[in-house]
C-alpha cells in the first residue's frame, strides 16, 4: 500500500464481496445470525483458510524468520510445528462446541449457562484481555512494518488498518470476513512461493539447495552458531532452538486459541458435522507457512551475510524480525521489499478482521445483550455489532500507538503470563461434565497472580533486581510466568473437579440460543410483539423464513450426538498423534542423534517442505472453490443474468438453494 491510499485495499474488495454475495446468494449480512455466524454453515476448505488466515500474524513470518536466523533449521520447525499443535488441539474443542453448545455466539456464553455471572466475568476479562493482546500486537506489527518500507508515519498506519479493515468487516460480517482471508491467503501463497522458488531455484547469488548449503556451512565456520551441533546452521541440534521450542508452545497455548473467541467464532460459523476436518485442514495447512517462508528468508539473511546488498543486522534488528525484509531486499531488490510488505500487510489485515469482529460478537452477545438489554431486538443486536466493530477498531489503533510509545515489542506481547491460567479452565468448562466452577475459577485467578508474581521474581532474580520492559521480555523470565500460569490453572481446576466433580449433563447449554426453543418462547411473551416489528420492517420475509427452515433442517442433521461424538474421537485421536508427530517423533531424535544434514538431507527436508506448502495451497485454494461450485455457479448465473437484463439477476431462489451454497 502506498502512502498515498488512504484505506487499505481489502476494504475495498471486502465490500464489493459482499455486494456480490448480498446481491446473488441467499446470504445476506442484514441478519445477525448471519453477521457473526455465517449461519453455522461454512464449509471446511473455506473455515481452513480462515483458521491459516487468523492464525498467520506479522510475528508468524518475521518471528520464525528471525529464530531461522538465530539457530538455523530448527528454528522453522519450532516455529511453525509449536503453534500448530493448537490448532490440532482445538479440533477437539470444536467438536465438543457442536455437541454441547451447537447455537453458541460465543464461548462465553457457554460459560454463562453452565456457571452463571461470577465466572462469566472472570473468563470475560480472560477473553478480552487476549483480544487486547492480539489485536494490539497486530497492529504494532503491521504500522511497524508499514512505516519501514514505505515512510508512512506509524501513528497513521496504526489507525488506517483497522478502520480500513472495519469497513468491510461492517458490510459483510462474518462470511464476508472468511472470503477475504481466501482471497489473502491465496496472494500470500503465491508470494512465498515467489520467495521460495527464487532462493533455491532461480537466484543468482543462491539459487539452488546446494549453494545455500554451501554458503550456510561458510558462515558457520567464521561465526558457529553457539549450541548448535558442530555449529553448524543444518542441524536439529540446537539447544538455544530447543529452549526457543519449548516458550514458542508454551506461549502459544497461553496465548491465545482457546481464551480468543477468533478462533471459536470459526468453529461456530463451521457446518456442524466438518468442522473437525476444518480444523485439521487449517493447522495442517498453517504449518507450512512460518515452516517454509522461514526455511528461505530466514536462511538467505544468514547465507548472503557476506553479500553487499544485505543490510547488516544487530541484534535489535533481529528481535524487531528484520532478518526476513532484509533478505527479499537483498535477493529482488526493491520489488522483493514489496512483495514482502505486502504478505505482512495481507497477514495483519485478515488476522485484524478475525479480531474485530470476534470482540463485537463478545461485546454484542455477552455484555449488550446479556447485562444491558436481554430482549434486544435484532435490529438493535446488529446495529450493536456494527458499532463495536467500529469502536474497537479504533481501541485498537489507541493500543498499538501505547504499546508504540511504551517501547514494547512483539516478543514482549507474547503475554502467555496473564492469559495462560484460563486455557485449561475454558477447555474443561466446553469439554467436560465434571468441571467443578469454583475450581476452575479459582485456578484461573490463582494461576494468574502466581503467573505474575513468578515472572517478576524471575526477573529480578535473573537482572540484578532489575525490573524494566527489556528484562521483563527475556526468554527465561517469560517461560517461568508462562509455565507457572498455565500449570497452576491446569492443575488446580482439575483436581479440584476430580474431588468435587458436577455432574453437568451440557443440556442447557446444548438448547441455548436454539432457534426452536426461541420460537415458542416467543409464542408466550410479548417478544412476540418485536419479532413482529421486525419482520413488518424486513422485505422478502416468506422467503426469508423457508431458507431458514432449509437451513435449520440441515443443521438438525448434521447435529446427531452419535456423530458428532465420534467426530470428537477422531479429532482426539489425531491431534495427540500429530502432535507426538511434530514435538517429539521427529525433531527428538534429530536433537539426539546430532544430525548435521549434508546437501543430501539438507534437500530433502526443504523439498518436503515445498510439497506441503503446494498440499496446503491446494487444500486452502482449490477446496474451498470446488466445495462452493454451487455458490459460484449461484453468482455467475446472477451476473449473466444481469447484464442480459438488468435487475433479473438478483436471488430469488427457492428453498433448498441456500443448503447448496
Ligand atoms: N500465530 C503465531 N503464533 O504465529
Amino acid at each position: 500500500m502506498s502512502s498515498s491510499e488512504v484505506l487499505p485495499q481489502g476494504a475495498g474488495y471486502g465490500v464489493g464481496l459482499t455486494w456480490l454475495q448480498a446481491r446473488y446468494t441467499p446470504f445476506s449480512p442484514s441478519n445477525s445470525e448471519e453477521f457473526s455466524s455465517a449461519y453455522r454453515s461454512v464449509k471446511p476448505g473455506l473455515i481452513a483458510a480462515g483458521i491459516v488466515s487468523a492464525w498467520t500474524w506479522a510475528a508468524t513470518l518475521l518471528q520464525s524468520s528471525a529464530v531461522a536466523y538465530k539457530y538455523g533449521i530448527s528454528g522453522p520447525w519450532w516455529y511453525a510445528g509449536g503453534a500448530t499443535i493448537q490448532v490440532l488441539l482445538f479440533a477437539q474443542l470444536a467438536a465438543k462446541l457442536k455437541l454441547n453448545a451447537p447455537y453458541a455466539h460465543t464461548w462465553l456464553e457457554i460459560v454463562y449457562t453452565r456457571w452463571g455471572p461470577i465466572a462469566h466475568s472472570v473468563f470475560l476479562f480472560f477473553g478480552l484481555a487476549t483480544n487486547v493482546i492480539v489485536s494490539s500486537m497486530l497492529v504494532l506489527g503491521g504500522s511497524a512494518t508499514v512505516t519501514d518500507l514505505t515512510g508512512m508515519s506509524t501513528i497513521a498506519a496504526c489507525f488506517l488498518i483497522p478502520i480500513g479493515v472495519a469497513i468491510y468487516v461492517v458490510a459483510g460480517g462474518m462470511r464476508a470476513t472468511l472470503l477475504c482471508d481466501y482471497t489473502h491467503t491465496t496472494v500470500l501463497f503465491a508470494i512465498i512461493f515467489v520467495f521460495t522458488f527464487t532462493v533455491y531455484a532461480t537466484s543468482p547469488k543462491i539459487g539452488s539447495f546446494e549453494k545455500m548449503h554451501e554458503l550456510l556451512t561458510t558462515v558457520a565456520e567464521t561465526s558457529p552458531v553457539p549450541g548448535n551441533a558442530g555449529g553448524s546452521y543444518l542441524t536439529i541440534r540446537s539447544k538455544n532452538g530447543l529452549v526457543f521450542g519449548v516458550i514458542n508452545i508454551i506461549g502459544n497455548f497461553a496465548t491465545v486459541q482457546f481464551n480468543d473467541q477468533a478462533y471459536w467464532q470459526r468453529a461456530i460459523a463451521s457446518k456442524p458435522a466438518t468442522c473437525v476436518k476444518a480444523y485439521l485442514y487449517g493447522g495442517l495447512a498453517w504449518f507450512a507457512i512460518p515452516f517454509i517462508f522461514s526455511t528461505t528468508l530466514g536462511l538467505s539473511a544468514v547465507a548472503l551475510r557476506n553479500d553487499p546488498a544485505m543490510r547488516v543486522l544487530t541484534p535489535d534488528d533481529v528481535s524487531a524480525g528484520l532478518p526476513a525484509p532484509a533478505a527479499a531486499a537483498a535477493l529482488l531488490g526493491k520489488s522483493g521489499a514489496a512483495a514482502l510488505l505486502i504478505v505482512l500487510f495481507l497477514a495483519v489485515t485478515s488476522a485484524t478482521a478475525a479480531e474485530l469482529i470476534a470482540v463485537s460478537s463478545v461485546l454484542t452477545y455477552d455484555i449488550y445483550k446479556r447485562y444491558l438489554n436481554p430482549r434486544a431486538t435484532e435490529a438493535q443486536i446488529m446495529r450493536v455489532s456494527h458499532l463495536m466493530v467500529a469502536a474497537f477498531a479504533i481501541f485498537m489503533g489507541l493500543a498499538g500507538l501505547v504499546f508504540f510509545f511504551i517501547g514494547v515489542s512483539l516478543g514482549w506481547l507474547y503475554m502467555g503470563v496473564i492469559l495462560g491460567s484460563a486455557v485449561v479452565p475454558i477447555a474443561l468448562c466446553v469439554t467436560w461434565r465434571k468441571a467443578n466452577k469454583i475450581g476452575c475459577m479459582l485456578g484461573a485467578v490463582l494461576g494468574f497472580f502466581l503467573g505474575i508474581m513468578s515472572w517478576l521474581v524471575a526477573t529480578a532474580t535473573l537482572n540484578d533486581n532489575v525490573i524494566n520492559v527489556t528484562t521483563t521480555g527475556g526468554d527465561f523470565e517469560m517461560l517461568t510466568g508462562n509455565l507457572v500460569s498455565i500449570f497452576v490453572g491446569g492443575v488446580v481446576s482439575v483436581i479440584s473437579s476430580l474431588i468435587w466433580p458436577e455432574n453437568f449433563d451440557f443440556d442447557i447449554t446444548r438448547s441455548m440460543n436454539s432457534p426452536h426453543v426461541q420460537q415458542s418462547f416467543a409464542d408466550e411473551t410479548d417478544f412476540k410483539e418485536d419479532i413482529k416489528e421486525e419482520s413488518l420492517s424486513k422485505t422478502p420475509s416468506e422467503k426469508d423464513e423457508k431458507d431458514l427452515q432449509q437451513v435449520f433442517i440441515e443443521e438438525e442433521k448434521e447435529l446427531d450426538p452419535v456423530e458428532l461424538q465420534k467426530a470428537f474421537n477422531f479429532a482426539a485421536w489425531c491431534s495427540v498423534i500429530l502432535l507426538l508427530i511434530f514435538i517429539i517423533i521427529i525433531p527428538l531424535p534429530l536433537f539426539f542423534a546430532q544430525t548435521i544434514f549434508g546437501v543430501r538431507g539438507f534437500t530433502a527436508w526443504v523439498t518436503i517442505g515445498i510439497i506441503w506448502a503446494f498440499a496446503s495451497a491446494l487444500t486452502v485454494i482449490i477446496l474451498p472453490l470446488f466445495e462452493s461450485r454451487a455458490a459460484l455457479a449461484m453468482v455467475a448465473r446472477g451476473v449473466l443474468k444481469d447484464i442480459f437484463k438488468n435487475g433479473s439477476g438478483k436471488y430469488d431462489a427457492s428453498p433448498g438453494e441456500l443448503s447448496k451454497a
